[in-house]
């Protein structure tokens, strides 16, 4: 006696109720051509996910509604679980409907809301009060039991436990649960444990695609009741797997393979940023290519989202520009093949230098003046966005996000910042992956020393610690929460870890001006970082 279980991680839109449901609807359709018995989609499968304050709209729930109804009306021969929201009388909830054959089977509640990292659950929906257990009918004759906690329940212990008291057999799990570095561990042992505790096997179904700043990476999975993974779908792509349940337990299937550590970073930058560009409407990307290292690797995953006739590169000389940058760009341009256009900034920053020439009398050249370089910059790669529909890509990173190592208005000026998240450490290692795969960026980008070119002879480690040590202070600082004290506990020096706490808290303006980007680590500066601006504490 078998259950044949369709699991289906698929790329969603949030807000296209329309498109979303019609996915389903093809969805639907497969399952029931391969036989499947029960259907399992994402969480919140018809709104996308996370719809945000679309949740706080009535007309939102009544949207959603109305997709649930052409649901209802497809899923012949096949059970299908999916997920929108609810609202009934003053109240919302995370919800799942059951459906089969024109009849709601079941409906089950969220029972633990996330309102931690980039969660937000608790602003928008009340807690469910039971788990979602019901009887499925199988094409073979048998009858199992189902449980349907929904993501986040399964984190906890009692929503599968109480879930396996109403005698289900197997949980069907459907999830929402971004990608950062090393999440899937995270996630499988977490299933684990509640296959100890439950002793029922776990079928884990996740979204993939891009929202925002959000990557979600699929990877959806299943698990037996020895807790063994038995089913893995790959990581960022839509697919389906089709499960097997017979005598109490899942069958092996296919374990898609994983890739390293980088290669994974790299493939979620790719995926976050082609979504972001194509779900927002862009025609393409418009990027300021310096010689630097990182505008070539922001380059090389624009290229990679998007194909080489879709982007553009710019590089704007100025005095302070190295012929090995103007070389390096060059070549690197003839390796991808993009539309390439170099726009000299010397008439423009000599005609504000003139300008301002009576103001500035009698004061020294400072940042003011490299400031300058790189707002010209901005407006020329602005302007090129305005004709062309193109979306300028911002190439900060995070440890310049940290920091403040950044100009407003300047080279923060875009839409979309794909290393936002990437510290520089990384951006190295990501260059060196992308060149394993096929040489991209020219060596001299990856070997020369950082350098923002706004004045002569400049290189970053001028007025930064060296960016190993930065690096480390930042990922224990933001990502870990240490104190100052601890971080020095851990053998840094007292000045470095001052030099970048403070240049944190000073910089908290810039980062809420800056475009929003990918989130790769466990927190990024977005949904999860929120910060005072206006702030005396530091410690
Ligand atoms: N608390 C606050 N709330 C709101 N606004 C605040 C503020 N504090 C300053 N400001 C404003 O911000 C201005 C200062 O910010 P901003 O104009 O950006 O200038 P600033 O941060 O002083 O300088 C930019 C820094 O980034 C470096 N840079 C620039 C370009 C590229 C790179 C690179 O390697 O990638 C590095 C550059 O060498 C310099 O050290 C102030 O003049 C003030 O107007
Ligand atoms: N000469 C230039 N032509 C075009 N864009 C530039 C130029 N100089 C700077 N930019 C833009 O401003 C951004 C920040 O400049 P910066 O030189 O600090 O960074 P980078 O060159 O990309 O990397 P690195 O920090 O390693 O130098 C660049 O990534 C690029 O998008
Ligand atoms: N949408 C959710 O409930 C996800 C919460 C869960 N902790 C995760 O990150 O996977």
């Amino acid at each position: 006696m078998t259950m044949k279980i369709a699991v289906a991680q698929f790329n969603a839109t949030v807000g296209d109720l329309a498109g979303n449901t019609d996915h389903i609807l093809r969805l639907i359709s497969e399952a029931r051509e391969a036989r499947a018995d029960v259907l399992l989609v994402p969480e919140l499968a018809i709104a996308g996910y996370p719809p945000e304050d679309l949740l706080l709209r009535p007309s939102f729930y009544q949207a959603c509604n109305e997709q649930l109804d052409r649901l209802l009306d497809a899923a012949d021969d096949v059970t299908l679980i999916v997920g929108h929201p609810v609202m009934l009388g003053q109240e919302r909830f995370n919800g799942v409907t059951v459906m089969r054959d024109g009849n709601f089977l079941a409906r089950g509640q969220k029972m633990v809301l996330p309102n931690n990292e980039v969660f937000d659950e608790c602003r928008y929906f009340t807690p469910g009060a039971l788990p979602c257990v019901y009887e499925q009918r199988c094409h073979d004759g048998s009858v199992v039991m189902v449980g349907v906690p929904i993501c986040e329940d399964i984190w906890h212990v009692e929503p599968a436990s109480e879930a396996a008291d109403m005698g289900a057999q197997i949980l069907l799990v459907p999830n929402a649960s971004p990608y950062h570095v090393g999440k899937d561990d995270v996630r499988q042992q977490i299933v684990r444990q509640r296959i100890e505790e439950t002793g029922l096997p776990i079928v884990y179904c996740n979204w993939v695609g891009g929202q925002d700043e959000l990557v979600f990476d699929g990877a959806s999975f299943a698990m037996n009741r020895a807790g063994e993974l038995v089913a893995q779908l790959p990581r960022f792509e839509s697919a389906t797997a089709m499960l097997s349940f017979s005598d109490g337990d899942i069958e092996p299937g296919d374990i898609a393979p994983t890739g390293s550590e980088a290669a994974t970073v790299y493939q979620a930058l790719v995926v976050a940023t082609r979504d972001y560009i194509v779900k927002n409407g862009f025609p393409g990307a418009i990027i300021g290519l310096s010689g630097g290292i990182d505008s070539a690797l922001t380059l090389a995953i624009a290229v990679d989202a998007l194909g080489a006739d879709k982007v553009r590169a710019v590089m704007m000389p100025s005095r302070y520009t190295a012929q090995i940058s103007l070389d390096d760009s060059r070549e690197m341009i003839r390796r991808l093949g993009v539309q390439y256009d170099e726009i000299s900034i010397e008439p423009m920053y000599e005609a504000f230098g003139a300008a301002l020439a009576p103001q500035f009398a009698g004061l020294a050249p400072d940042t003011t003046e490299e400031n300058l370089q790189s707002r010209i910059r901005g407006v020329l790669l602005m302007a090129l966005s305005n004709k062309t529909g193109r979306l300028v890509l911002t190439t900060g990173n995070k440890s310049e996000m940290t920091t403040g190592y950044a100009t407003l208005y300047g080279d923060m000026a875009g839409g979309y910042a794909v290393l936002k998240d990437i510290a520089k450490t990384l951006v190295y290692r990501l260059s060196q992956y992308r060149n394993s795969v096929s040489d991209i960026i020219p060596d001299r980008i990856i070997t020369r020393p950082p350098s923002a070119e706004l004045r002569d002879n400049q290189v970053d480690q001028d007025s930064l610690p060296p960016y190993d040590i930065l690096d480390a202070i930042m990922a224990l600082y933001v990502e870990k929460n240490l104190s100052m004290a601890d971080i020095i506990a851990r053998g840094y020096s007292e000045a470095d870890v001052l030099r970048v706490v403070k240049l944190l808290k000073i910089n908290e303006y810039k980062r809420r001006q800056a475009a929003i980007g990918a989130r790769i680590t466990p927190r990024g500066f977005g949904r999860d970082w929120r910060y005072p601006v206006t702030n005396r504490f530091l410690r």
